[in-house]
């Protein structure tokens, strides 16, 4: 589906309900699977999270998990201390180019046993469920916290719990910190202590109810709407002052782009003040927030600003090479983009091309992070229903908001 959005000037404010953060659900789903008095509120809607159920739910070998990189890592290590259980792990062709290694290698060192089914380091995998032999672990953690938060989400469940020794210059920090906070509310105690996390074992039976807070990634397309509409002033729901999701500093980023956050009765609402020349710190280092660029860039290319942001080395393993993919389509709009293999730099544009139509990829976030152009000119959003991944909702909601799209 294609989706064409016409160029409108101002946006009707109302209030929107975002579904649960992805994140947080796809670690509760693993949690409820490994302690079922567990109950989860507010659940994502998004099809990875769909599919981490659908997959905890499965008695088949043959698991597929389609583009959902954490339903990928956290299943891996799920099945690996699955004793007697056998799955093949499989995932969308992009999924079979997303790296896998280094959360196999650390597995194999706790004595699971995985097997490459095509290409060494990628998934699919053959996993043959094992009892741990040690509850130590060491692995690289600079290309992804996911292989981090899938040790720690299994480790309570091992009978002498973990201790995850991270090497090298630690990813999306937050990420392991929200799967810590996870543990802890469900009654799972552990430390994270310079580079070593611990895990103390849980066998019991833990029964706590957890309500997921709204999904930050998923508001970030509005504080871009409401960066480039001057009538902003939009409420949405349901988020928390201290929250867990590190994409939250769109509070303090967006700042910077007259951007004002409030929050009364778990809800968010985003006023344009129009007080501050909009202007990002000279460096913005995204490493603890790496979902968010994608947004940020976009947003600055609408207001004709330059950025310049640090930290993406991520980027380039994601859905899609989120650097080359943002590059080539803000050039199609008339931008100029320089890229090296983890900083973006954007220039200042003076006008925006209009009727471009947007390649998204199979990225959900190339989609929605598009589609607030529409404050600025007309434009098309190639396979539109890219955004099902982690909000299904989308244009519904920006339907609500006064951007009308057609197919
Ligand atoms: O643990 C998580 O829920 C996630 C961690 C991040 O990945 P990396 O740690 O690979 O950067 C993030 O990009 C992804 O969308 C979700
Ligand atoms: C990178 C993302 O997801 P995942 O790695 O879980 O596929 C994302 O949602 O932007």
């Amino acid at each position: 589906m294609n989706l064409k959005l016409p160029s409108i000037s101002k946006i009707d404010n109302t209030t929107l309900q975002i579904t649960g953060s992805k994140s947080e659900t796809n670690r509760l789903l693993i949690l409820r699977a490994l302690y079922p008095n567990i109950t989860i509120e507010n659940v994502s809607n998004s099809d990875d999270s769909v599919l981490m159920q659908k997959a905890l739910n499965s008695n088949e070998t043959i698991v597929d998990i389609h583009h959902a990189g954490t339903a990928m890592r956290f299943l891996t290590a799920y099945f690996a201390v699955k004793e007697g259980r056998e799955t093949v792990l499989t995932g969308s062709k992009r999924m079979q180019e997303r790296p896998i290694k280094i959360l196999v290698e650390a597995l194999r060192q706790l004595g699971c046993e995985i097997t490459y089914e095509k290409e060494e380091g990628y998934p699919p995998i053959r996993i043959i469920g094992k009892k741990p032999n040690t509850n130590k672990v060491k692995l690289q953690a600079n290309v992804s916290s996911q292989y981090i938060s899938a040790l720690m989400l299994i480790a309570a469940s091992l009978p002498d719990g973990l201790i995850i020794t991270l090497e090298g210059k630690v990813t999306s920090v937050p990420y392991i910190n929200m799967t810590l906070n996870l543990l802890k509310d469900v009654g799972i105690s552990g430390t994270f202590e310079e580079n070593v996390i611990t895990i103390q074992p849980n066998l019991q039976a833990l029964s706590k109810n957890v309500i997921v807070e709204s999904d930050w990634s998923s508001a970030s397309y509005f504080y871009s709407i409401a960066a480039l509409s001057d009538n902003a002033d939009i409420t949405i729901g349901s988020f928390k002052e201290e929250s867990y999701q590190g994409d939250s500093s769109l509070i303090e980023i967006y700042k910077h782009l007259g951007i004002q956050t409030t929050f009364k009765n778990h809800t968010i609402t985003l006023k344009n003040t129009k007080s501050t020349t909009c202007k990002l710190p000279e460096v913005l280092d995204l490493s603890n927030s790496p979902d968010i660029a994608q947004t940020i860039v976009v947003t600055c290319f609408g207001l004709g600003i330059g950025c310049y942001l640090t930290g993406l080395h991520t980027l380039k393993i994601k859905e899609t090479d989120r650097l080359e993919a943002l590059k080539t389509e803000i050039e199609k709009m008339g931008g100029q983009v320089v890229i090296t293999q983890d900083t973006l730099r954007l220039m200042p544009a003076n006008s925006i091309k209009k009727d471009i139509s947007i390649a998204t990829y199979n990225d959900h976030r190339m989609a929605m992070a598009f589609a607030p152009l529409a404050l600025r000119t007309s434009l098309y959003v190639e396979d539109a229903n890219v955004v099902s991944k982690s909000y299904p909702d989308f244009w519904a909601d920006l339907n609500r908001l006064g951007i009308q799209t057609t197919s």
